[in-house]
């Protein structure tokens, strides 16, 4: 597994070394896409996907298709989706939106019931006497955070997101980790940064490619975490990987699906940084309790955290809180401290959007120093260590918070 996963990563890291956030800029060409259309096949038939397309409409890069499937199609909604996204993205479409209506059976095979999409996959609508749509095609209905299945040993999963890169996310994220578990608390950490996969560093374990017992990985210890990284898997540590949509989600949920994650109470997932389409569909499918959206007060004046709030909301996961981070400078001569930013940005946005500030950490040189040699401030307890407990101790009251709201209305307990 460990080769076709690494394979993957070799496919996808066409360009290691660019650091590019978006997209690489790939002109797109209808007639490009129209040939795809007629190579692909779809599975399990002798069907071309060209034949079977009843609308489509292009979108800057982003692809609407219906498809009209065979009578009797059995194939994976969801596999035909990955398939046909990961044959149009080289031709510069980021976003497959797949409509999928399937024709009736005659005889016997019409009186079966239709079988409904299994969990997380993409549904078909079973009846072809439905129109097909004329206006633009939906989006695949997503499961709703509530209808995920809890991960069986993970009690909770809280996703670090912020707007933009360089905001100090990962140093936060695993800080906030070291700090749960200071609280007594199982931890592991997921490093989904692909842009920047810096926790082995932070963590001391640059370099280390985890064990595969019975197909899957298993976690890497460091400092008492459960750890997986990109990084370590990608083999050099902090090199940056273009990816773009499906393949970067796909990829990303094999980590999480295919590691041995142990019992834990919290896994905390450094998410890549931005609020794009891979943001979105990772916290589509995997069962998270809550996001933390990392910013600074220059980013909270450019509106990036509003942006992570606000998808956070779209896909009905709770955010916990905002973190303010380098939003105070101690002057490493005196210890004076000043707001040079100003104050206060936090507080609003948290008011803005109902979301409590969870922290505000300094710009310190402690703080780097100490992640950039594997032992981040928590460990090292250094001047900022404090700030990182408080705020993991806001973090586990906001989790209880929401625990006992969704046990009240009877919603997924994580
Ligand atoms: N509070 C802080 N004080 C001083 N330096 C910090 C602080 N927080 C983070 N840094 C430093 O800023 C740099 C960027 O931090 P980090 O890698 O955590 O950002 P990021 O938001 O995860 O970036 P990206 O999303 O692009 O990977 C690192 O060198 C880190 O040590």
């Amino acid at each position: 597994m460990f080769d076709r996963i690494k394979n993957l990563f070799a496919q996808a890291d066409d360009s290691k070394g660019a650091v590019n956030h978006d997209a690489a800029a790939v002109e797109i060409n209808d007639d490009l896409i129209n040939e795809i259309l007629n190579v692909q096949i779809l599975s399990g038939t002798t069907h071309r996907i060209a034949e079977l397309v009843t609308q489509r409409e292009r979108v800057g890069s982003t692809l609407n298709l219906s498809l009209k499937l065979p009578a009797g199609f059995t194939g994976d909604a969801q596999a035909l989706h990955d398939e046909l996204a990961n044959a149009l993205e080289p031709r510069g479409i980021n976003e497959l939106n797949l409509h999928l209506v399937s024709q009736k059976v005659s005889g016997s095979a019409a009186a079966q019931k239709p079988q409904p999409a299994p969990e997380n996959k993409l549904p078909i609508v079973t009846d072809a006497s439905a129109p097909v749509p004329t206006s633009t095609p939906t989006r695949p209905v997503p499961p709703k955070q509530t209808e995920l299945k809890a991960h069986p040993r993970i009690r909770h999963i809280i996703v670090v997101a912020s707007g933009k890169g360089g905001v100090g996310k990962s140093t936060t994220a695993v800080n906030l980790a070291l700090a749960l578990q200071k609280t007594g608390a199982k931890v592991g950490m997921l490093d989904a940064d692909i842009y920047g996969p810096s926790i082995p560093t932070m963590l001391g374990i640059a370099g280390r490619t985890p064990l595969i017992e019975n197909d899957q990985f298993v976690p890497i210890a460091a400092h008492g975490l459960a750890v997986l990284s990109i990084g370590n898997l990608t083999g050099d540590d902090n090199t940056p990987i273009v990816w773009r949509g499906p393949k970067a989600t796909g990829a990303l949920m094999q980590l999480f699906g295919q590691t041995n994650w142990p019992e834990l109470d919290y896994l905390v997932i450094d998410m890549p940084p931005g609020t794009g389409d891979i943001q979105l569909t990772l916290a589509q499918r995997i069962p998270v309790s809550g996001a933390v959206i990392v910013t600074t007060p220059q980013h909270i004046a450019l509106l990036d955290a509003q942006k992570g709030i606000e998808l956070f909301n779209k896909v009905n996961i709770p955010v916990l809180g905002v973190i303010e981070n380098m939003a105070l400078h101690v002057c490493s001569q005196c210890g004076h401290i000043d707001e040079i930013f100003g104050a206060g940005g936090g507080e609003k946005l948290g008011a803005q959007y109902h979301v409590p500030l969870l922290g505000r950490l300094p710009l310190a040189s402690s703080i780097r120093i100490n992640a950039d040699t594997g032992t981040p401030s928590v460990v090292a307890g250094d001047a900022a260590a404090p700030l990182y407990e408080q705020i993991a101790l806001n973090v586990i009251r906001e989790v209880e918070k929401l625990g006992e709201v969704h046990e009240r209305d009877g919603k997924r307990i994580f």
